[in-house]
């Protein structure tokens, strides 16, 4: 790999984040997870995310989708100001912005397929919900599954259908946290040439978390977190 130390600063980043901390646990036993972070993530850019497991990688991600509150610094997501949001306006904020795909893919077990992908577009109160659910599906390789449910899909055709569910909302980003996890190594390589080729397509920002060094050095830029913080910034010059 061919890396050098990431010196670039986006005129109006994806992602900006200053001395972002969060701090979980009891009020008498508090666990600092996240110890400053400064980082600014440009538009479009694919980064990956790596370190020791209890480093911080999941939590980061947590807070820079909106799935968690930080507990302290700024946080810019997307042109919305995360950190002075409650629960709701997160919520709120990630609707059509942010596309998450996750180890477990965490389809409805009582939807179909295209259910699974059209309800949150639904939600977000698209008209055209179905049938750019049914494009997506089709996008990844699955028009012959639409009315299938997720007990009737291989754990690959699960993670096309999270994949999509992510994507179908054209989301200006996307966090996907160790999205081959389950999948045995073939069907892993499958769904991140996938996920990249979809990613390629809609433009988005996508940060990925990984153990995995060869999908490392597809991204542009590698992030490595050890204890809460960013110990090294690197962008693969040839990703
Ligand atoms: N709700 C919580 N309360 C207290 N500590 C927590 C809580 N959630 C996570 N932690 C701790 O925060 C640290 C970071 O966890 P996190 O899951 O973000 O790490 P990670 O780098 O993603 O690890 P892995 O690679 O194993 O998934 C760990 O030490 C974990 O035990």
């Amino acid at each position: 790999m061919v890396s050098v130390t990431n010196t670039s600063s986006g005129a109006s980043p994806a992602i900006s984040a200053r001395n972002l901390t969060l701090t979980l646990g009891s009020a008498s036993a508090p666990v600092d997870i996240l110890r400053g972070i400064d980082l600014d993530i440009a538009k479009g850019e694919v980064v990956a995310l790596l370190g020791p497991s209890g480093s911080g990688k999941s939590s980061l991600m947590a807070v820079l989708s909106g799935l968690e509150r930080a507990s302290g610094g700024t946080l810019n997501v997307a042109g919305a100001d995360f950190a002075g949001m409650d629960e709701d306006g997160l919520a709120q904020a990630r609707r059509g912005r942010i596309g998450i795909v996750l180890q477990a893919f965490h389809l409805l077990p009582t939807m179909t397929a295209a259910e699974n992908v059209a309800t949150p577009m639904e939600l977000a109160g698209a008209q055209d919900a179905q049938p750019r659910a049914e494009a997506e599906l089709e996008a990844v390789g699955l028009g012959h599954r639409i009315g299938h449910y997720p007990t009737q899909l291989s754990g690959g055709e699960q993670q096309r259908v999270a994949i999509a569910r992510a994507i179908a909302p054209r989301p200006e980003l996307i966090f996907a946290d160790e999205p081959t996890g389950n999948l045995d190594v073939t069907t892993g390589e499958e769904i991140v040439k996938l996920l990249f080729e979809r990613r390629t397509a809609s433009g988005a920002t996508l940060l990925i978390i990984t153990h995995d060094a060869a999908l490392a050095e597809k991204c542009e830029r590698v992030l490595t977190m050890a204890d809460g913080v960013i110990v090294s910034d690197t962008k693969n010059v040839a990703a």
